[in-house]
Order: C-alpha cells, then sequence, then structure tokens
C-alpha cells in the first residue's frame, strides 16, 4: 500500500516504521514545516492516510484527505468538538473516516473491561468512581482522548455519574467523576480507573510501555480501511 503520514512527530515517525517494515510504501511525510508538498502529491495513487499531529491541525488535515478520496485514519486527540463537521464531510464526499482515541490492542481491552466493570457498579453506590492519567510533558491536552472515551462509558452506564471533571475543578460532587491529568516523561501513556469506598478499592490499569501499540494498530487499521465507507471505529474494525 501507498501510505500517506499527516503529522511527522513522535507517532507518525513510529507508524512510517512500522509501515516500512510491512511491506508499504511511504507516499509522504507531512509536518507543520512542509504541508505546501500536499499540493505536488499524485493523490489518486495514495491508498490511505495517517493522520496523528496535533489538535488544531487535524481538520484542516482531515478535510483535505476526505475532499480527495483518500481513507484516513486518525489518532490525533483534543479536536473532537470538530468530529461531527467531519463525519458529515466524509458522508456528502462518500469517503471513509476512522477515528479512535487509542489505537493500541491493550486499551481496547481496558475499554471492554471498563464498560462491563461499570455495568456491575451501577449497582454499588458505596463506591466512587475516579481515574488517573500519566503522560509524556510535551502532550498537549489533557485528560487524554482515551480518559475521555473511558469517563463517557462510565458516565454512559453508572447513573449516579453525571459528568467528568479535571480533578483542579471539581472536588467533591458525588455526581462528578474527577480525572487527575499528570505529565511526566517520558510516560507513553498510562490510564487507571479507581472504585473506592470505605471497606476497599477495585482498580483496572493499562500502562503502555512504548508507542509501539499505538502505532502498530494505526497501520492494521490503515490496511483495513483501503476499501471501505464511512465513519467508522474500533467497533467496526475488532472482533472481540
Ligand atoms: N489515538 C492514539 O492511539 C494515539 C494518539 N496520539 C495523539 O496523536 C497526536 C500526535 O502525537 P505525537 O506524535 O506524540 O505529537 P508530536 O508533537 O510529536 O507530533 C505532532 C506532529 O504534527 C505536526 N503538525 C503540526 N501542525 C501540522 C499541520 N498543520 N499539518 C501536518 N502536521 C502538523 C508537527 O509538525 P512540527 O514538528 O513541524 O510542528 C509534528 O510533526 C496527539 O494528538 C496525541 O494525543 C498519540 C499516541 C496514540
Ligand atoms: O499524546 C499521547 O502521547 C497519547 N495520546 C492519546 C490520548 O490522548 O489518549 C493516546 C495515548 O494515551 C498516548
Amino acid at each position: 500500500m501507498n501510505i500517506l503520514i499527516l503529522g511527522y512527530g513522535k507517532m507518525g515517525k513510529i507508524i512510517s516504521q512500522i509501515a516500512e517494515e510491512r511491506g508499504h510504501t511511504i507516499a509522504g511525510k507531512i509536518e507543520e514545516s512542509n504541508v505546501h508538498e500536499l499540493d505536488e502529491l499524485d493523490t489518486t495513487k495514495i491508498d490511505a492516510a495517517i493522520e496523528f499531529s496535533q489538535p488544531d491541525a487535524a481538520v484542516k488535515n482531515l478535510s483535505w484527505a476526505i475532499k480527495h478520496n483518500i481513507p484516513v485514519v486518525c489518532g490525533t486527540t483534543g479536536w473532537l468538538d470538530k468530529k461531527p463537521e467531519i463525519e458529515r464531510l466524509t458522508l456528502s464526499n462518500g469517503g471513509a473516516f476512522f477515528y479512535a482515541s487509542n489505537y493500541s490492542i491493550g486499551v481496547n481491552i481496558l475499554f471492554k473491561v471498563n464498560r462491563f466493570l461499570a455495568k456491575i457498579m451501577n449497582e454499588q453506590p458505596d463506591y466512587r468512581v475516579k481515574m488517573e492519567e500519566v503522560h509524556h510533558t510535551e502532550k498537549k491536552d489533557a485528560p487524554s482522548g482515551t480518559a475521555i472515551t473511558l469517563a463517557e462509558s462510565i458516565i454512559d452506564r453508572v447513573d449516579r455519574v453525571k459528568r467528568w471533571d479535571l480533578d483542579n475543578e471539581v472536588t467533591d460532587n458525588e455526581h462528578s467523576l474527577p480525572i487527575t491529568a499528570k505529565r511526566i516523561d517520558p510516560a507513553p501513556g498510562t490510564h487507571i480507573i479507581t472504585y473506592q469506598s470505605e471497606i476497599d478499592d477495585i482498580e483496572i490499569k493499562h500502562t503502555a510501555h512504548s508507542r509501539k501499540g499505538f502505532a502498530l494498530g494505526a497501520v492494521l487499521v490503515a490496511e483495513w480501511i483501503k476499501d471501505k465507507k464511512g465513519v467508522l471505529s474500533m467497533d467496526d474494525y475488532l472482533t472481540f
């Protein structure tokens, strides 16, 4: 496959390396300084684009790919208020757009366990739920996209939890799920969900040891999306 890399930072570099190891060709490595190179590409020869840039660049990159009929896999977090706009553009252009806040298999297993646990904890009102995420100091958004996905699943299933808050904003509201976002180098990404009662704690945790799992997941999805259409997510791709 011929894959275009939109955002050639920490993630874009590992994604390119894994894609080449899997026999793919890189059509271009686009970062802020060489965005003009997009105009020189033969877009008819690109099979898929993988977009890991930054919150304020994602919408422009994704719109460009969709308007050029290139299926696009997006991992950028912190821009989701604009996601409906990109979904509408995908559908009106008959394109393919895939978004996941986390492409690692391990975190997607955690997502599943989190949903299962939340359903049980809905019946256990003595427990308060909280979350902690730890990432490197270059991360631009907080809380992480993964933490927001985890929190939304809890809010959907635990009736007493109505919203999430960064815990420096709200401390003691029984309807709030406080999220602590820590920035410590070189943490690639840790997420911990804790249900706490006077009697005991129940905790589930995922720790990424490197960025390899995120990058491999994005390349696998790019291989899968090549001939697909529509607005797609991990629920369409995963078999568990
Ligand atoms: N969904 C998932 O599984 C994962 C998601 N992420 C997310 O991916 C994103 C990228 O992370 P990471 O690689 O660590 O970040 P980096 O800061 O290392 O890289 C960001 C890259 O985007 C580039 N960029 C900025 N503006 C533009 C633009 N207009 N067009 C194209 N590229 C641009 C930057 O270029 P320059 O250097 O020139 O400024 C840089 O190369 C983040 O939002 C992060 O949260 C990260 C890991 C996993
Ligand atoms: O910025 C990162 O590094 C990461 N971002 C994603 C997120 O916001 O959830 C995924 C992963 O945790 C690494």
